[in-house]
């Protein structure tokens, strides 16, 4: 079987795209968000490519040469590094929600320590927070927006297996977490994409302040 070549690659948005990503990437590991080069970053090309940060690259000091392209399958296009090791995950996101044109995934202490915390129940349910208006599609503080928790894996199919059977439930999905590692989310550009993640960071550590100060 041969496999049709891929277009050339337009290397201004892979720049813009890039620098998108390190922008993000200051400003996220600026809230220790980062910690010991955990994390990873990406941001759609097209509709056959990704650019998705190395692995093991300090992701609040990123530039362009800490960033690659890859195809949906999460094989290298023209580099010789090593992608994130959890580059899966981030291909499935993008081909499950064609309107997801950036991902952000951290591991702040909050969102490791509330990943554990609700490990056992699959789930961290937010209602009643002003600041679920911030996740779009949500106009209210009285609806519920569920994130699941996902035992961890060091097998991406493994997680990749448990996204696809809630998204095959049929609920909606807005970001996820791993339990004992961090979190997901995206968004329709990398702007909104970072309010997800600082409106999930924030609502996380709503939701553990009230557990810490519930009798
Ligand atoms: C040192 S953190 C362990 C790996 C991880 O969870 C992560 O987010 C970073 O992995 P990458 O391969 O993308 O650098
Ligand atoms: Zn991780």
């Amino acid at each position: 079987m041969t496999t049709a070549p891929l277009a050339p690659l337009d290397q201004e948005l892979f720049n813009r795209q890039a620098d998108a990503i390190a922008e993000a990437g200051k400003y996220v590991a600026g809230h220790g968000w980062t910690p010991a080069t955990s994390s990873n970053f990406s941001a759609r090309l097209d509709d056959s490519r990704i650019a998705v940060t190395i692995s093991g690259r300090d992701k609040g000091r990123l530039g362009r040469e800490d960033i690659m392209v890859v195809d949906y399958q999460g094989q290298p296009v023209g580099s010789q590094h090593r992608p994130s090791a959890e580059t899966l995950l981030h291909t499935q996101i993008y081909q499950r929600f064609p309107e997801a044109q950036a991902i952000l995934h951290t591991h702040s202490r909050q969102q490791s320590v509330a990943s554990r915390f609700y490990a056992a129940e699959g789930v961290v349910r937010f209602e009643g927070w002003e600041l679920q208006k911030a996740i779009t599609g949500h106009t209210t503080h009285e609806s519920v927006i569920e994130v699941p928790v996902l035992p961890n894996s060091q097998y991406m199919p493994e997680l990749m297996a448990q996204v696809d059977a809630w998204l095959d439930a049929g609920k909606p999905l807005h970001a996820y977490l791993i339990s004992g590692h961090g979190i997901y989310t995206w968004g329709r550009s990398m702007q909104e994409t970072l309010r997800h993640l600082e409106a999930f960071e924030f609502l996380l550590g709503c939701e553990l302040d009230l557990r810490r100060l519930s009798p």
